[in-house]
């Protein structure tokens, strides 16, 4: 497969983790279809988290599906998952083949406009399992995707173009933070999605312990 000039096999990283940007996966039609049903038929909702003990709710939106209709907790709140669109199994289906690892879940976010981003933070809660992959698919707007290591400060820093894939695994979540910056340049909607595994779901006991 030609990935459009860039190399999956490149490290961004300079150490402590891995980071492969393998570009545009999909051609320009397949993105711009998948933008368009995304943003119909996924049924959007505020995100709520709980920051030093006050509940907020985020202007980006967010859906979270799985491989079964379980419910887990993160930052102070309760998730339910969705279980999978047909649309998002072929995604995930894509992008399992591409980066060789397997996924049970997918965190969807909605970027309305520059004007939502995602602050610094590691997708390392416990119920990820440790240093598992973790696979972005992004539609609409390029945004700017940064990391820093957590004790160094070293930057790096990759446009994620519409219909790309961008995989973190290795020891990323533990030593690299990242971050969508805000960007008053940008006025259309983004969408990302996160595949990822998650520990305890193969039992199909419904919940993470
Ligand atoms: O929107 C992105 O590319 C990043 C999303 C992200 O970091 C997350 O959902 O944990
Ligand atoms: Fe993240």
């Amino acid at each position: 497969m030609d990935f459009f000039g860039n190399d999956p096999t490149t490290n961004l990283l300079p150490r402590d983790g891995t980071v492969n940007y393998f570009g545009p996966i999909l051609s320009v039609v397949d993105t711009r279809n998948h933008y368009e049903t995304l943003l119909r038929d996924i049924p959007w909702k505020h995100d709520e988290v709980v920051i030093y003990g006050r509940r907020i709710t985020t202007a980006r939106k967010v859906a979270w599906y799985g491989d079964s209709d379980f419910s887990y907790t993160y930052s102070g709140t309760t998730k339910q998952a969705l279980v999978w669109a047909p649309e998002l199994a072929a995604l995930k289906d894509l992008v399992e083949k591409l980066t060789g690892a397997v996924f049970n879940s997918c965190l969807l976010n909605l970027y309305h406009d520059g004007s939502e981003g995602m602050s610094w933070h590691s997708d390392d809660e416990k119920s990820l399992g440790k240093d598992s992959a973790i696979a972005s698919v992004s539609f609409g707007a390029a945004r700017e995707f940064r990391l820093k290591h957590k004790r160094t400060d070293e930057k790096v820093s990759v446009l994620l173009e519409s219909g790309s894939l961008l995989v973190m695994k290795d020891t990323t979540q533990t030593h690299w933070l990242h971050c969508i910056p805000k960007s008053a340049k940008i006025k259309t909607p983004r969408i990302n999605l996160t595949f990822r595994r998650m520990a305890g779901m193969d039992s199909h006991s419904g919940t993470i312990p």
